[in-house]
C-alpha cells in the first residue's frame, strides 16, 4: 500500500534522502525511526506527494504519488510535522473543510466530522479556533483532519508529539484499532511507542536506510534493547565505534 522505491532528494547540494526504499502493507504499523535530520520527514512528504523526489518513486495503493498525485492522495490520510495551517479556523471547520475538498456533503459531512473529532478526543475544543489552542489539541485537531475520511493509507509524522502522557495513550490506542485494514506509517522519537504498537520498524540515519525489521529483531542486533540498537544504527559516522555492538554509548 505505501512503496518508497530508490527515493533520492537533495536540498542544495545535501543529500537529505538517499535511495531509501521500504514498503508497507495492509494491516502492518511500521515504525520510521532515526535521529533528528535523518531524512524522515523528507521521505513521508515525497510519498505524500507534497514533495518531489529527484529520482525514484513513491507509490500509495499503486497510484504514483506525483504522475498520479490526485488519486494517490484520496487513499491517503497525511498528518505533517506541526499545526493545522489555518489558525482562525476552528478544529471543526478544519476537518470539514478537509472532507468537502473530498466531495463530501450533507448528512455524510456530518457524520464523518463526528466520527473523526470524537476518534481524535477534540472533545469541547472542536469549537474553538485553532490558533488559541494547545499544542497536544492542534495536533489532535490535524490528527482528526487526517483520519476524517477513513483512508486505506495513513502516514503519520510524529503524531504523539506536543501530548500528554494519557492523550499519548489514545492516540496509540486509536493507531492500533485502526491497524488491521490500513497499512500505517508513523515517525516517532519514542522507543516505547514502537514496541507498544508497531509490526516493523524501519531505522534511517544520514539518509540512508540502516534497518529494517520486527522491533524484536532490530533490538536483537544489539543486546536486545530497541535503545542500544537505535544508538549502535544512527551513530554518526565520525564517531568511535564500540568494540561490543551490545553496550549502548553513554
Ligand atoms: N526545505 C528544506 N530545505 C533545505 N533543507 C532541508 C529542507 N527540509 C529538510 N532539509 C534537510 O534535510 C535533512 C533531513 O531533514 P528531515 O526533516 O527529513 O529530517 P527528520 O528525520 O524528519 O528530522 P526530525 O527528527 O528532526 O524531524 C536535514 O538535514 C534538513 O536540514
Amino acid at each position: 500500500m505505501i512503496r518508497a522505491d530508490r527515493l533520492i532528494k537533495r536540498f542544495a547540494g545535501h543529500l537529505a534522502v538517499d535511495e531509501v526504499s521500504f514498503q508497507v502493507e495492509r494491516g502492518e504499523v511500521v515504525a520510521f525511526l532515526g535521529p533528528n535530520g535523518a531524512g524522515k520527514s523528507t521521505t513521508m512528504r515525497m510519498l505524500a506527494g507534497c514533495l518531489e523526489p529527484d529520482s525514484g518513486q513513491a507509490l500509495i495503493a499503486d497510484f504514483d504519488c506525483h504522475l498520479n498525485r490526485r488519486t494517490a492522495q484520496a487513499h491517503l490520510g497525511y498528518l505533517p510535522e506541526g499545526a493545522p495551517a489555518y489558525p482562525s479556523m476552528t478544529a471543526r471547520g478544519f476537518v470539514r473543510f478537509g472532507l468537502r475538498a473530498r466531495g463530501y456533503s450533507g448528512a455524510n459531512l456530518d457524520e464523518a466530522t463526528r466520527v473523526a473529532l470524537d476518534r481524535a478526543r477534540l472533545g469541547a475544543m472542536a469549537d474553538k479556533p485553532i490558533g488559541a489552542l494547545s499544542k497536544g489539541y492542534k495536533r489532535r485537531a490535524a490528527l482528526a483532519a487526517a483520519i476524517a475520511h477513513d483512508p486505506p493509507v495513513l502516514i503519520l509524522d510524529e503524531p504523539t508529539d506536543g501530548l500528554d502522557p494519557n492523550q499519548k495513550d489514545g492516540v496509540r490506542a486509536l493507531i492500533t484499532e485502526m491497524a488491521p485494514k490500513k497499512a500505517i506509517l508513523i515517525s516517532t522519537h519514542l522507543l516505547d511507542e514502537v514496541e507498544a504498537m508497531c509490526s516493523r520498524a524501519v531505522v534511517i540515519a544520514d539518509g540512508r536506510i540502516k534497518m529494517d525489521g520486527t522491533p524484536a529483531e532490530v533490538a536483537r542486533m544489539a543486546g536486545g534493547s530497541l535503545e542500544s540498537a537505535f544508538r549502535v544504527l544512527t551513530r554518526p559516522l565520525a564517531d568511535p565505534v564500540i568494540s561490543d555492538a551490545a553496550e549502548p554509548r553513554s
